[in-house]
């Protein structure tokens, strides 16, 4: 159902002098959901979302948000806020002040100011940090800083450029959790790129995979990682095989694929590698054709027989996990 709070790309397009960073993309974002746009390094992620906060220029095509296209308005006037990777703190002014600063860009008096600024950091959990000066804050403060900067001007849309990549990895955890909650407690879209893919599907509502300048794969996030549409996405997402068979090339989880005899499977393999990975162990198989394939076993499975590099195993799944995949 649409409404009038989603957020539409119609034929997005962005150029930098001769080279084409975003082509022609069309997405509807849905209002109240948190999407990701996922994306190796240069895919054009980035330029996307600065085109939608109004930080880049568009160079042809149409950002549609309350049924007006909001392309070429300024940042302040589009309904959306951006975070950004760095935060972008003004170092000499306190949290507080950070947080009630574009309030005070539009003349909001000083109490009015002050009183929205301490809403936002007790939705943040900042509040009795409010005096401080960002250098007095760990990286995970000032994010929620820069997060309760960006929701004060109580945008529709919230966008949120690699905002965990500076945090480390335990934090980072703990701080996409939040941004969730969040999201589900505002109830406003949020668009969040990221390079990362368990980002993505401990996040997203929905995952838009980007490569080379378009969108090659958007939808549910179990619908992306389990039925990736090309060898890409299976690619890049993880957790899946690629493989060859005489009726084209499919798409098939590592944890799909069963071992049997080595005369009994749909193909035949030699084990190259076994890497214990907890609840789970990965087998590594070189099948017919220099087919490299990734099996990963319960471990309690494995260990109850376990197998050897240079072991001849067969291979064998259900074809209702084999994904077809296109170009
Ligand atoms: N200001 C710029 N001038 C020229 N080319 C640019 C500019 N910004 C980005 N590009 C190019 O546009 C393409 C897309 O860049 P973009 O930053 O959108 O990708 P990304 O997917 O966000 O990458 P990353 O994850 O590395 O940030 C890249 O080829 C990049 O080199």
């Amino acid at each position: 159902m649409r409404s009038d709070l989603d957020l539409e790309l119609v034929a997005l397009t962005k150029r930098y002098g001769q080279s084409l960073a975003v082509d022609g993309i069309h997405h509807l974002f849905h209002a109240g959901s948190y999407a990701c746009l996922l994306g190796p390094s240069g895919c054009g992620k980035s330029s996307t979302l600065r085109m939608i906060a109004g930080h880049e220029d568009v160079s042809d095509g149409a950002i549609v948000l309350g049924g007006h296209d909001i392309a070429h308005l300024p940042p302040a006037k589009r309904g959306t806020a951006m975070m950004f990777q760095n935060y972008a703190l003004f170092p000499h002014l306190s949290v507080t002040d950070n947080v009630a600063f574009s309030l005070k860009m539009k003349g909001i008096d000083r109490d009015t100011r002050r009183r929205q600024a301490g809403e936002m950091l007790e939705l943040v959990h900042m509040q009795h940090l409010a005096d401080r000066l960002p250098a007095q804050l760990s990286g995970g403060q000032q994010q929620r800083v820069a997060l309760a900067r960006a929701l004060i001007t109580r945008p529709q849309v919230l966008l949120l450029d690699e905002p965990l990549s500076a945090l480390d990895p335990f934090l980072r955890i703990r701080m996409r959790a939040e941004l969730k909650k969040l999201q589900r407690e505002l109830g406003i879209t949020f668009i969040h790129v990221t390079h990362g893919q368990d980002e993505a599907l401990a996040l997203a509502d929905e995952i838009v995979v980007m490569n080379n300048a378009r969108i090659e794969q958007a939808g549910p996030a179990r619908e992306v990682f389990n039925a990736p549409r090309t060898e890409f996405v299976a690619r890049f997402m993880g957790g899946h095989n690629v493989i060859a068979l005489p009726q084209g090339h499919f798409a098939i989880r590592a944890d799909r694929i069963a071992l049997t005899g080595s005369d009994k499977g749909r193909l035949e393999g030699r084990v190259t590698g076994i890497e214990y990975q907890g609840a789970s162990v990965a087998l590594t198989l070189l099948a017919a054709g220099d087919q490299e394939i990734t099996a990963l076993l319960p471990e309690e499975q494995y260990f109850v027989q376990p197998i050897q590099p240079g072991d001849s195993v067969g291979l064998s799944w259900d074809d209702a996990n084999l994904h077809a995949l296109g170009a």
